[in-house]
């Protein structure tokens, strides 16, 4: 196995090292596997031996159970029965222990974090012993990187949302191969990588393989599992069906082996256009579109005809694509039918009859929270509809037509489209948009991650489509693929079409030839833009714009009256803008990690009413009693809301609106009006300050410091991050998702009870609502701050400055001669303003 020494990153094999001999023994063992989904036999029985230096093929039809082996190894599934062991350690639903024993995984679907940095993601995904310090990461991941491009084109400051889906699978690579592990697991690699990196690929796995690292290679691509393994497994249904010496197979053995039956032909047969179709207008005609990574592209699509679109990635074939289906901004000609037509925006494209099958399943394709059947239809709908009403008997029929033809895996059509296999998943999706009947279908990567079976049903559809009149559009990374099925292909370069093959012509080798030949760029346009994007983008961007804002609105207020920069005024806004800084910094934690906490503002009106009882200078006892009821008030409430929102799983909106009626009710209760005179020498302390500047705002700025350096220099707070990021990516990157609900609640409520003994200083009573108020103020200033309601990502600085001019805006009306109602307006409208300049900033590009 490579050395991976603690912060470096596995040495690129080497002549030297590849001669060493490879670890005997067997390094993954998986012996009498069993899993069960509900009713869905996952998998039966399953024994699976990889020893060192091995690459091992797993192949099967979609739904076969490869995913679920390969999750019950690596630890993030248990399995019903049976015994995973990674080098020698048995693994138990543990990813932790998992990679600990030496284990990498590269999903089909790479778990990253989207809110985190490239960095980050790669941060959290390694074994704690191989981390560098987090300062150090950054320089660390373009080590990652660099293992397996010498020039990578992924900056580690990144988020990993910004990146397209090869470069998202190239992190999730890097960050395998970085570990240099016992065991790797790679689950159909070359879906999303070009021809070139697959080569590149096969050379990396075989070095770790010569080290003796064991290699499970899972693919659909039958032609690549022969080449690159030493050993193949079938599984078919959850069982089992014979592991084979790869040599000793043909591509159509394997291929029967998978189905059960033999292949008559992958591809369908192309018959010439019918001859009603001939002269009809062509169904596209584009001329001249030019757009973002495309210039002067014409092509026409006549009816009845499969055309290609190939190039090597980033060549402006996938914008072009989505120029056409209205999802990006273009110029030129368009014309449908031989009708002018207007794609400007995808519903205009759909109208026009242009159905769109993206490559980006997971961000563009699914429906997450829809069925099965509701995600088969909903691309096909107007199939079943009738004036406008669909009928549910229709509907039905439908879609369980459509599930029948492509085979699709599902425990029933009403199950969710998340329960499916990633292969049964695009089956969904093609399915549907065939159903459809389009006008014109594109499809980018349409046999993306389908069994041989299905690709070949998903291959006899398109030209069946076509053969009824409709024009095909299909972009593939495989020029095979292309070869096999379109009459015509189109060669991209520098976004310009460049050549066209047709006919006798029409080869894999021909289609290679003409894309190899031609001139290509990736995509390293519009860096300025990228860069300006990424300042946009980074999480402290807010702090200069607000900063720049409190003076600017001081500035305004003070020409208005000259009286508003007097030291009292200065005081007073500090000193309110620091009790709610500190209140929106605890929402702010809470919000970060994916929650929501409404019983701030009611646990703050809780800590004047305790002291109004205790703190009223009796006696130390009284004092130390006072203290004590107020911090251990903030305790039990902040466990009680995790205990609602993180063990319990109720939503944390409702979960903390019943802790909010609560504690109203304690305060009321406690106090039914406001009363009770708290000690001078207790307000004293509190509003000690420093000339204009109030100490509870140095304590505030301690606050947000503390934690902005703890969320972005430690462990714990980007693990924070990543809950809230995606909770099931976390999850699988081992990462506690109760531990850092844990540390957000108690945080909040913690700093909800500071900003309460703050509020002692500001009215000097027991007053049962002084914290209502602070309720929908601290989401405001935590949002305006840059906090994403969504979880994830934000700034404790932002959330300080956000706080500090929100006050400065309701103090600043009566000077600027506003009325009162003016207060609430200005605060909403700053707070709309922040959440649409935050969610335009933060809006991705399509990919
Ligand atoms: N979380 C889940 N809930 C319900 N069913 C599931 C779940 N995960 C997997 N399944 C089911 O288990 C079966 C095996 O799925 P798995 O993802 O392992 O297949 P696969 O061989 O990897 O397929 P593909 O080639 O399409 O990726 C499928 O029928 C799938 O629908």
């Amino acid at each position: 196995m490579l050395e991976a020494a603690k912060g470096a990153v596995a040495e690129p094999a080497t002549s030297d090292s590849s001669t060493q001999a490879p670890p005997r023994g067997y390094r993954l063992q998986l012996t009498g596997v069993s899993k069960s989904f509900g009713a869905v036999h996952a998998l039966s029985d399953v024994t699976l031996e990889v020893p060192a230096g091995q690459i091992h093929g797993l192949v099967g039809e979609n739904g076969a159970g490869k995913s679920t082996l390969m999750a019950v190894a690596s630890g993030a599934l248990v399995p019903d029965a049976g015994q995973a062991v990674v080098d020698g350690h048995e693994i138990r639903g543990d990813a932790v222990a998992a990679r600990a024993a030496g284990l990498a995984i590269v999903r089909q679907h790479p778990a990253l974090l989207p809110d985190l940095t490239v960095a980050d993601n790669l941060l959290l995904g390694v074994p704690a012993s191989m981390r560098p310090r987090v300062r150090d990461s950054a320089a660390w991941a373009r080590t990652c990187l660099g293992a397996w491009d010498d020039r990578p084109d992924i900056d580690p400051r990144m988020r990993a949302d910004a990146l397209n889906a090869e470069q998202q699978f190239i992190v999730e690579l890097a960050r395998a191969l970085c570990q240099a592990p016992a065991v790797l697991l790679l689950d159909e690699p070359s879906e999303h990588l070009r021809a070139e990196d697959v080569d590149r690929l096969f050379r990396v796995v075989r070095e770790l393989a010569a080290r003796g690292t064991a290699v499970v290679y899972i693919s659909h691509r039958v032609r690549e599992v022969r080449q690159i393994s030493d050993r193949v497994t079938v599984l078919r249904n959850g069982v089992n069906r014979g592991t084979r010496e790869t040599a000793d197979l043909d591509e159509a053995q394997i291929i029967e082996l998978i189905i059960g039956r033999s292949l008559d032909a992958q591809y369908p047969a192309k018959q010439p256009r019918d001859r009603a179709l001939v002269g009809r207008p062509a169904v596209l005609e584009a001329y001249d579109l030019s757009g973002e990574g495309f210039s002067g592209a014409s092509l026409i699509v006549e009816p009845g005809e499969v055309v290609g679109l190939a190039g090597i990635d980033g060549n402006g074939q996938a914008k072009f694509a989505r120029a056409l289906a209205g999802l990006q901004k273009c110029t030129g000609q368009v014309k449908l039918g031989g009708y002018d037509a207007r794609v400007s925006n995808p519903v205009a494209a759909v109208k026009a009859g242009i159905a769109y099958v993206p490559a980006d399943r997971h961000r563009e394709g699914i429906f997450p929270d829809l069925s099965v059947r509701e995600n088969v239809m909903i691309r096909g709908v107007r199939g079943a509809a009738r004036l406008g009403f669909v009928s549910p008997r229709l509907e039905r029929q439908k879609s369980n037509e459509i599930l029948r033809r492509y085979a699709v895996k599902a425990a029933s059509p009403d199950s969710p489209i998340t329960s499916l296999s990633g292969g049964n998943q695009q089956k969904v999706v093609m399915g549907g948009a065939l159903a459809g009947a389009p006008r014109l279908l594109i499809a980018d990567q349409p046999a993306q991650g389908v069994d041989v079976g299905a690709k070949a049903e998903i291959y006899r559809q398109l030209r069946t489509v076509a053969a009824a009149g409709a024009g095909v559009l299909m972009l593939s990374s495989d020029n095979g693929e292309l070869a096999g099925v379109c009459d015509r292909v189109a060669v991209m370069s520098r976004g310009q079409i460049v050549a066209e093959i047709a006919g006798e012509e029409l080869s894999e080798e021909t289609i290679t030839n003409a894309v190899l030949r031609a001139s290509s760029t990736r995509d390293h346009g519009a860096a300025t833009a990228r860069r300006f994007r990424r300042i946009l983008d980074h999480d402290g961007a807010s702090v200069p714009v607000l900063l720049a804002l409190i003076i600017i609105l001081a500035v305004v207020a003070q020409l208005c009256d000259h009286t508003y920069l007097h030291t009292r005024n200065i005081s007073l806004v500090l000193g309110l803008g620091a009790i709610l800084a500190v209140a929106a910094t605890g929402q702010g934690l809470v919000l970060m990690q994916g929650g929501f906490d409404l019983s701030i503002g009611p646990l703050m009106s809780l800590a004047p009413v305790i002291a109004s009882f205790y703190l009223i200078g009796a006696g130390y006892g009284y004092d130390l009693a006072g203290w004590a009821f107020i911090v251990l008030a903030t305790l039990v409430v902040g466990l009680g809301n995790w205990l609602l929102g993180a063990v319990l799983r109720l939503n944390p909106m409702l979960a903390s609106f019943g802790t909010w009626t609560l504690l109203d009710a304690i305060a009321l209760i406690l106090r039914p009006q406001a009363g009770g005179l708290i000690s001078n020498s207790v307000i004293d302390k509190i509003s000690w300050s420093v000339g204009p500047i109030p100490a509870t705002l140095i304590a505030a700025a301690v606050v947000a410091a503390g934690l902005e350096l703890w969320r972005t220099r430690t462990l714990r707070g980007k693990a924070l991050q990543a809950v809230g990021s995606d909770r099931a990516a976390a999850h699988t990157l081992g990462i506690s998702a109760r531990r850092a609900s844990l540390i957000a609640y108690i945080g909040s409520a913690l700093l909800a009870g500071l900003a309460g003994v703050m509020l002692i200083g500001q009215i000097g009573t027991g007053d049962p609502t002084a914290g209502e108020s602070y309720v929908l103020t601290s989401i405001a200033a935590a949002v305006v701050g840059g906090i994403a309601l969504t979880g994830g990502r934000g700034s404790f600085v932002g959330v300080l400055c956000a706080a500090v001019l929100l006050v400065q805006v309701q103090t600043a009306t009566p000077y600027l001669g506003l009325s009162p109602g003016w207060q609430q307006i200005l605060v909403a409208l700053v707070t709309i303003i922040a959440v649409c300049a935050y969610s335009l900033a933060r809006r991705r590009p399509a990919r």
